[in-house]
């Protein structure tokens, strides 16, 4: 369904200059410095699957969807998506893919949501059945008739969010590209995304290919992930295969009232670290359970504040290539 062979791309910047004039001789510079944003990146994605893109800030996936559903073009190597090419055979691409960047809308900023649909609809050539059946159906999956009405500037970022989600599938695309759709969400509304990111994934065999920095969006939704870093791909495995390399590190920060009386260390925990009256313990989620742990907190004395922290992307990226 998704090809890609040997795909890069580089920017090419021109350093800045010191001195006088600087900004003017920057202008006028030949000097330039090549950025590979993205540097020979293979894979395959079957239809239906759902796959983690991910990796630390500035490791080229947002670049890699760009050039997927088309707005960039690769320096060098090769993508299909269903057979077609996103830069050479646009209108097929663009009726068989849908695109959701986090970071921004789709959605005509000043207008009612439902106006930016029926604009999507004509852009689209949707019929009219087809485009009431797909709106019926998103209406229902994403509650949209409580701001169907309103402007976009005025939605909350999860509302926003859900519109630009429905926006995207009107068209009934068979792949979606995701760059960051949970991104500055609350927990509330990225459970909502997330339920919905699942349901259109196994009952209308959507494939997805998402970019996040959220380890829960990857646990929940994918079962495959491929791993990028500086441009190349590191890794590209199933989430069971990295659970067994790296385990599933969580941590568990305690504030006491007065310093804990600990016992005997639980079996899964790795470390614990006692600061003052604040206890960290990193543990391991496939081992032991966070409830027993918090039922054991409570025992060592009299908890103020528990917080839980999962590892980040940078974190889990780490764990993965430690020697
Ligand atoms: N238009 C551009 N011009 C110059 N450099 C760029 C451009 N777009 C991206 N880059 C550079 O390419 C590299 C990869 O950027 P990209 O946005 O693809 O990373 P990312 O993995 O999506 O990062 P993040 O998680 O921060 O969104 C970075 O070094 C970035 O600065």
């Amino acid at each position: 369904m998704i090809e890609t062979a040997h795909i890069s791309k580089s920017f090419f910047l021109t350093p800045p200059k010191e001195g006088p004039f600087a900004s003017l001789r920057s202008l006028f510079s030949r000097e330039q410095r090549e950025v590979k944003a993205v540097d020979d990146i293979s894979f395959s994605i079957e239809a239906g699957e759902f796959v983690g893109y991910i990796g630390p800030n500035g490791a080229g996936k947002s670049t890699t969807i760009k050039m997927l559903s088309g707005i960039l073009h690769p320096s060098q190597g090769e993508i299909r998506i269903d057979g077609y090419s996103p830069q050479k055979d646009r209108i097929q691409v663009a009726s068989r893919i849908g695109v959701v960047f986090g970071q921004r809308t789709q959605l005509w900023w000043d207008l009612p949501v439902k106006d930016s649909f029926e604009i999507l609809q004509a852009m689209y050539k949707i019929d009219d059945r087809a485009y009431r059946r797909a709106m019926a159906m998103y209406q229902e999956l994403l509650d949209l008739h409580e701001f169907l009405d309103t402007p976009v500037r005025k939605l909350s970022l999860g509302q926003r969010m859900r519109a630009d989600l429905a926006a995207t599938l009107l068209h009934d695309p068979p792949v979606l590209f995701l760059d960051e759709p949970t991104i500055g969400l609350d927990v509330v509304a990225k459970t909502r995304i997330r339920a919905f990111l699942k349901e259109v994934n196994e009952t209308q065999k959507k494939t997805i290919l998402l970019t996040t920095h959220d380890m829960d969006d990857i646990e929940q939704l994918c079962k495959r992930i491929i791993v990028i870093n500086h441009g190349k791909k590191m890794m590209d495995t199933s989430l069971d295969d990295m659970r067994r390399q790296i385990g599933l590190p969580s941590l568990i920060q305690v504030e006491y009232r007065q310093p804990p009386h600990l016992e005997a260390e639980l079996p899964g925990i790795e470390r614990m670290e006692l600061a003052g009256n604040v206890l960290s313990i990193h543990f391991d989620k496939g081992k032991i359970s966070s409830p027993r742990i918090l039922a054991a907190v409570a025992n060592w004395g009299e908890p103020l504040d528990i917080q839980m922290k999962e590892p980040g992307i940078e974190e889990i990226i780490r764990l993965m290539y430690r020697e």
